[in-house]
Formats: C-alpha cells, sequence, structure tokens
C-alpha cells in the first residue's frame, strides 16, 4: 500500500533581476523566493491498483513521484510504500519499486541491452531461476528477442522504451512508476506498451502509477485517476464520472484568411448552450462541444458560410480542458 499524507515540496530558487546586470546580481544574491511545486498532497493506493496521476505541465507530478521514489525529500508530509519512507531508507525502497522515465532511459547506452538485464539481476541479487522465468514472461509481453544483443544507442524509440519497461520489472517489483512511458511511440508501439502494462499488473498484481498526456492510456489503463494542478490536488476517483462528463467532449479548429470577427460566430453557441466553449486567435477558431448536443458536420456547415476557412481540424479533448473544467466546478 501506498500512503501519501500532506506532501508539500517547495523548491528556494534565488532572486530574478531583469537584464545582464540584474543576472550577475541574483547569481550572488542571497535573496530568494519559494516555488511550491506539491502542495498538500494525500492520497492512498491500494496494492494492484493502477492509478493514472495526471495534470498540465508543470503542475507537479514528476516532482511528487520523485518523492515517491525516494530521488527528493518532502518540504513537509511523508510517503510511506509498503511501510517504507522513500528518501530515509532509498536501498530498501529500490528492491521493490521499478521506475521508467519515458523522457531518459536508464539503460546503459553502449551496451547489449541483454548485458544490461544481466547487469540488473546481479544488483538486485535475482537468482537465475527466477531471471530466467522472469525473461521468459518479459519476451512473452514485450517481444524483447529481435533485438535483446543490439547496442541500446542502435535501438528504436520503441524498442528502447519496451527495453526500458522490461529492465524497471526483472527484480519483480511490487510498485512501478511510470512517467510518460508512451511519449514519442507511435500507435502500434502505444497499444503494445499499454497491453504490456495491463498483462504485467494482471499477472503479478503490480501496482502501477502513470503519469502520462495521453488520454487513450488513461482510458485503456487506469480505473482511478488523481488530477492535480498548480501542486495541488483537484480530483481523485472514477474515471468512469470523468468520461461520463468529458468523454463526449470534442473540438475543431478554423484557420482563416482573415481576422475572426466574434459578432459573426457567437450565433453557434445555439447548437450546444451547455458546453460550447468559443477560443479566439488570431486568424483561428476553436470551438469546444459535446458531441451529445450538436455534431462537427453541423458546427462546420454553419461556420464555412461565415468565414473565410482555409483549414478546419478536429482535436481530441485534451488533459488541460478537462483539469480547466473541474477547476470551475463543473465535476
Ligand atoms: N529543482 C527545481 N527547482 C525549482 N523549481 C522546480 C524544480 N523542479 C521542478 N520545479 C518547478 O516545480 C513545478 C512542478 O514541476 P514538475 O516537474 O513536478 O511538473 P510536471 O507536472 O511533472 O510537469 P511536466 O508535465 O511538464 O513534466 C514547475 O513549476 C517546475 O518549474
Amino acid at each position: 500500500m501506498i500512503e501519501v499524507q500532506n506532501l508539500t515540496k517547495s523548491f528556494r530558487m534565488n532572486k530574478k533581476y531583469p537584464g545582464f546586470r540584474g543576472a550577475l546580481k541574483s547569481f550572488f544574491s542571497t535573496e530568494y523566493t519559494l516555488k511550491t511545486a506539491v502542495d498538500n498532497i494525500s492520497f492512498t493506493i491500494q496494492d494492484g491498483e493502477i492509478v493514472g496521476y495526471i495534470g498540465a505541465n508543470g503542475a507537479g507530478k514528476s516532482t511528487t513521484i520523485k518523492m515517491m521514489t525516494g530521488i527528493l525529500t518532502p518540504t513537509s508530509g511523508e510517503v510511506r510504500v509498503n511501510g517504507v519512507v522513500p528518501y530515509e531508507d532509498r536501498q530498501k525502497n529500490a528492491r521493490d519499486i521499478g521506475v521508467v522515465f519515458g523522457q531518459k532511459t536508464q539503460l546503459w547506452w553502449d551496451l547489449p541491452l541483454s548485458e544490461t538485464f544481466t547487469l540488473l539481476r546481479d544488483i538486485y541479487e535475482v537468482s537465475p531461476q527466477d531471471f530466467e522465468e522472469r525473461m521468459a514472461f518479459l519476451d512473452e509481453v514485450l517481444e524483447l528477442k529481435e533485438f535483446l544483443l543490439t547496442p541500446v544507442r542502435a535501438l528504436s524509440l520503441g524498442q528502447r522504451m519496451r527495453g526500458d519497461l522490461a529492465a524497471a520489472l526483472i527484480h519483480n517489483p511490487k510498485v512501478v512508476y511510470l512517467d510518460e512511458p508512451t511519449i514519442g511511440l507511435d500507435v502500434v508501439v502505444k497499444e503494445n506498451v499499454r497491453k504490456a502494462i495491463q498483462k504485467i499488473n494482471a499477472t503479478y498484481g503490480t501496482t502501477v502509477i502513470l503519469t502520462t498526456h495521453d488520454l487513450t492510456d488513461i482510458e485503456e489503463l487506469c480505473s482511478r485517476i488523481i488530477i492535480i494542478d498548480a501542486g495541488k490536488k483537484i480530483y481523485d476517483g472514477n474515471l468512469a464520472h470523468i468520461k461520463e462528463k468529458f468523454g463526449y467532449m470534442s473540438s475543431v479548429e478554423f484557420l482563416t484568411g482573415s481576422p475572426v470577427l466574434p459578432e459573426k460566430v457567437e450565433f453557434i453557441r445555439s447548437l450546444d448552450p451547455e458546453y460550447l466553449e468559443l477560443e479566439y486567435g488570431e486568424n483561428r477558431l476553436q470551438v469546444k462541444f459535446n458531441r451529445n448536443n450538436t455534431s462537427t458536420t453541423e458546427i462546420t456547415r454553419q461556420l464555412m458560410g461565415t468565414l473565410d476557412v482555409l483549414e478546419f481540424s478536429i482535436k481530441e479533448t485534451s488533459i488541460e480542458d478537462i483539469v480547466k473544467k473541474i477547476y470551475r466546478n463543473e465535476v
């Protein structure tokens, strides 16, 4: 079980002054400002859960994960992972967790993947029999065989990510932290990685904490999500509840040859008075609406007549949109 209680992390930063002289002054100054990246967050995660930990850029996700994995010490509050305080007992904690940072590899760059695995086997003191079993399972779910002997630097991004996942799981950890595990991958590899995560969770009851900006990752993997914004927890609950509200949200963007005049487009609100939002930009208009109330075709048809449309595209609902809605207490 993971218990996070009143967790807070503030960073001290040298006060910034403008210009070159200002930069020098900041460098030698003893004045500082405090940035609170994680602000009094509490939650409990049960064994075997897959929890999506989501929020906009800079919301405080990585900082929370770093405290949960023991890389950072909180300013106040506490984390316990199966009774261990990660930043106080880093070695003990490391035996029970696996970590993947999608943006950075933890594999040895010049070694073939297979040697990284044997090194990890020795570091974690995995018995030869357990290692064999584990590798067979990981090969089955992640299809590693074809590139096991390739040096990591020569792997494609998708192969590298599968290798990173396998490396994080060799010692059969009870908890894995996956920070953007599908970032930059193509659709097919994303799907393979998701399937592997599901299978690992189902077979070994591994607890998974997942941060991602990809809504499909969340939909396919997480029954529970925790949403944070500006360091604070703003939602903790069922994904079904969020989907009911936002699963039908859609958005269409128009690029125009001349500026968009609000008085010419505001009439569109009548198609979906409950949800429709208009976002104006320079020669650009974005219309966000609920597909239960109207359709992309209807909106496009009506706006084609009044706007000087060069191009239009349909966009997925983003995490940022959902966070904004929650902030307005619409959930
Ligand atoms: N070492 C640090 N020193 C100062 N500020 C920091 C430090 N690490 C993070 N921050 C700040 O804390 C806030 C939260 O950062 P964090 O990396 O946790 O966000 P995030 O939700 O993971 O964002 P992203 O989705 O972009 O990775 C940001 O404003 C960031 O600039």
